[in-house]
């Protein structure tokens, strides 16, 4: 009999793109200084695999931990702006020793700083999507993390791996890598778990993980194995597999690449959606919602029909036409988020009546649909159930 997961971690030598994210906890041995050494032993890992053209984007935390240190705080501040500038302060210490590093192999590094607004408007998503890919193609190893300076808690990411999967869905990568402090995902939290033992592969959307992941984190890494688990889901949008990795197993990047059975492989098990679908997916901020009633949220999740103003009971929120809303079945159950055609306002009036009355309702009429099914990505019920 085929060991299918042999298959499967020996195939992904054969996965040509890439995203590497390496954790806070991890990149500063869990608060001292940022691990020097650790970093060039993956940097140099890294640079086998672009050697056999393989195309990496690199994820990294460590800019408020390496900031911490340079300023001398012992403990994570509270304050926001305390966080923003020990991430500033910090961010010219990461880029410079990854610039040093995979400078000793001849690569140029190219810092990305990206925020929310960025992946959530429809024209710096193109943006940021372009440049990452002339990057790539022109061999340079882009260096991601959070833009710190600008965002307030509103907008933050808040931690990288929800960032890192947004990245695979951007740059529609093979391979979503995540290398942690732990040698992969456990069947609970190790650390207050002995005798928790490792999932070696699973489907990213099995229910049962998330049971098992903690939110429980080390002394500066955020979200623990809960925001893994949902990078996972994320990433698996645009049909990309996710490893949750030990990044101090030895030279755990380059035997991934061999085909080791390392680390804890969640499986995407969906085919690639659609690039725009992927973007809506992955719009983590919505601006409101939509309460359906059972007739719509049939056509929708059956047939995959755009959704008309007939099939809507109440708006929720402030939205305005082009946000996005999530529209849920009248228990409050996610069934799918899109941009909205009308605002929040404009929904009150013309909910429950059929397309040919919207004229007369509002004296206008912008779009025949709420939501065009173009713009609209309908999901099974737990994949947004933490945002
Ligand atoms: N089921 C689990 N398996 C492994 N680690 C878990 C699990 N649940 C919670 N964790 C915790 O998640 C931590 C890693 O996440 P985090 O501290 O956010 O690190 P990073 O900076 O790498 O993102 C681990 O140290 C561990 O305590
Ligand atoms: N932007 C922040 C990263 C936040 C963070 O620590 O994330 P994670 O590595 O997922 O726990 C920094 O560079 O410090």
């Amino acid at each position: 009999m085929i060991d299918m997961s042999m298959t499967i971690r020996s195939s992904l030598k054969s996965r040509k793109r890439w995203v590497i994210k390496i954790g806070s906890a991890l990149l500063t041995d869990n608060g001292r200084k940022l691990d020097r050494p650790a970093i060039e032993n993956w940097v140099k890992q890294i640079s086998g695999l672009h050697a056999n053209d393989i195309e990496i984007i690199l994820v990294s935390s460590g800019a408020v931990a390496a900031g911490m240190n340079r300023l001398g705080w012992t403990t994570r501040p509270t304050s926001i702006h305390d966080l923003q500038a020990a991430a500033a302060v910090g961010q010219m210490s990461l880029v410079q020793t990854y610039q040093e590093a995979f400078g000793c192999y001849s690569i140029h590094t190219a810092q990305i700083l990206l925020d929310h607004d960025d992946l959530s408007n429809r024209e710096r998503y193109i943006n940021a999507r372009s440049t990452l890919n002339t990057l790539v193609g022109i061999k340079a190893i882009p260096v991601v993390n959070e833009n710190d300076t600008v965002v307030t808690d509103e907008i933050r990411f808040g931690d990288n791996d929800s960032l890192a999967a947004l990245v695979a869905n951007l740059v529609d990568a093979d391979l979503l890598v995540i290398l942690t402090d732990q040698d992969g995902m456990y069947t609970a939290d190790p650390r207050s778990n002995p005798d928790a033992t490792l999932i070696s592969e699973t489907d990213a959307n099995a229910a049962e993980l998330d049971a098992m992941a903690g939110g429980g984190t080390g002394a500066l890494g955020t979200g623990g194995m809960q925001t893994k688990v949902r990078a996972a889901r994320l990433a698996a949008r645009s049909g990309t597999d996710t490893l949750i990795v030990g990044g101090k197993i030895e030279n755990v990047i380059s035997r991934l690449y061999d085909g080791e059975n390392l680390g804890t492989l969640l499986l995407a098990n969906q085919q690639p959606v659609q690039a725009r679908k992927q973007w809506l997916a992955g719009h983590l901020q919505t601006r409101g919602s939509l309460v359906l009633d059972d007739g719509a949220v049939r056509v929708l999740k059956r047939d995959g029909r755009s959704l008309l103003a007939v099939g809507v009971s109440k708006a929720v929120g402030q939205f305005k036409r082009g946000d996005m809303v999530v529209c849920v079945d009248k228990s409050g159950v996610e069934i799918a988020r899109g941009l909205v055609n009308y605002s929040a306002r404009e929904v009150e009036l013309i909910k429950g009546q059929p397309t040919e009355s919207i004229e007369t309702l509002l004296g206008y009429k912008d779009e025949d649909e709420l939501i065009h099914r173009d713009n609209l990505v309908v999901h099974n019920t737990q994949m947004f159930a933490e945002n």
